[in-house]
């Protein structure tokens, strides 16, 4: 196979925003046209990991709770359009005292989903200390995502669907309820993104701008009945 690697550097402009650039070089391991940063972001037990390793290999990890200690990352490739998207997927520590170590991260991520908990109402209540850190940290182009997960929990649901949208719509982000345990809307997420980051980095001027949101709206699942809504 004549393996090819084409990596995707992030340079920044005077007046600090990104401009994308493609490097192709040569890699035996790996096959892909380009490579993007992406992290998960959110309060402790959201299921961040869940949803990485939902994507990653189709699995739930249920059973006990083990808490990530730092940062990790997995990587995946998607093809979107006939290109072959690497994914690098930065996986922290949702526990407050890791968050030194995740802050110096922000800055290389070109995307970033953001986690709370549909049974959980300080994890949504959070949200918003979260967007400020990442106003705070991450570049001012970066592409997020909000996610209500947990979805197939709707007898513990404590966040209605319609507060999540409300929000993500008061900051002008996609939403999506996603379940790791079920992988309702967890590889939509994850390919949305690729989407919207492979499209700015290839865009030609006369091409119609990649929409995100309606993207989402066209392909997302709703978890069914029950529960709040
Ligand atoms: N029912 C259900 N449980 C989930 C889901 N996602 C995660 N969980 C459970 O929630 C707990 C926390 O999941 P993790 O993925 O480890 O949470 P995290 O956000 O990575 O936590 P930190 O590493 O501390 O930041 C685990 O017990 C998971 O099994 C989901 O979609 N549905």
């Amino acid at each position: 196979m004549s393996a090819r690697k084409t990596s995707f550097t992030d340079k920044r402009t005077k007046n600090g925003t990104s401009k994308y650039v493609l490097e192709r070089c040569a890699s035996v391991n790996e096959y892909y046209d380009i490579v993007f940063k992406v992290m998960l972001l959110g309060d402790s037990s959201v299921g961040k990991t869940c949803v990485l390793v939902r994507f990653k290999d189709g699995a739930f990890l249920g059973g006990n709770f083990i808490a990530t200690v730092g940062i990790d990352f997995r990587n995946k490739v998607v093809e979107v359009d006939n290109v072959k998207v690497k994914l690098q997927i930065w996986d922290t520590a949702g526990q407050e005292r890791f968050r030194s170590v995740t802050h110096a991260y922000y800055r290389d991520a070109q995307a970033l989903l953001l986690l709370y908990d549909i049974t959980s109402k300080p994890s949504f209540d959070n949200i918003r200390a979260w967007l400020t850190e990442i106003h705070d940290y991450a570049q001012k182009d970066v592409v997020i995502m909000l996610l209500g997960n947990k979805s197939d929990l709707a007898a513990e649901r404590v966040v209605k669907k319609e507060d999540g949208e409300k929000l993500a719509k008061e900051y002008g982000v996609p939403f999506m309820e996603t379940s790791a345990k079920t992988g309702i809307n967890v590889e939509l997420a994850f390919l949305a993104i690729a989407k919207e980051l492979k499209h700015r980095a290839t865009q030609q001027p006369n091409e119609p701008k990649f929409q995100i949101h309606d993207y989402i709206e066209s392909q997302k699942q709703t978890s069914g009945c029950c529960g709040l809504k």
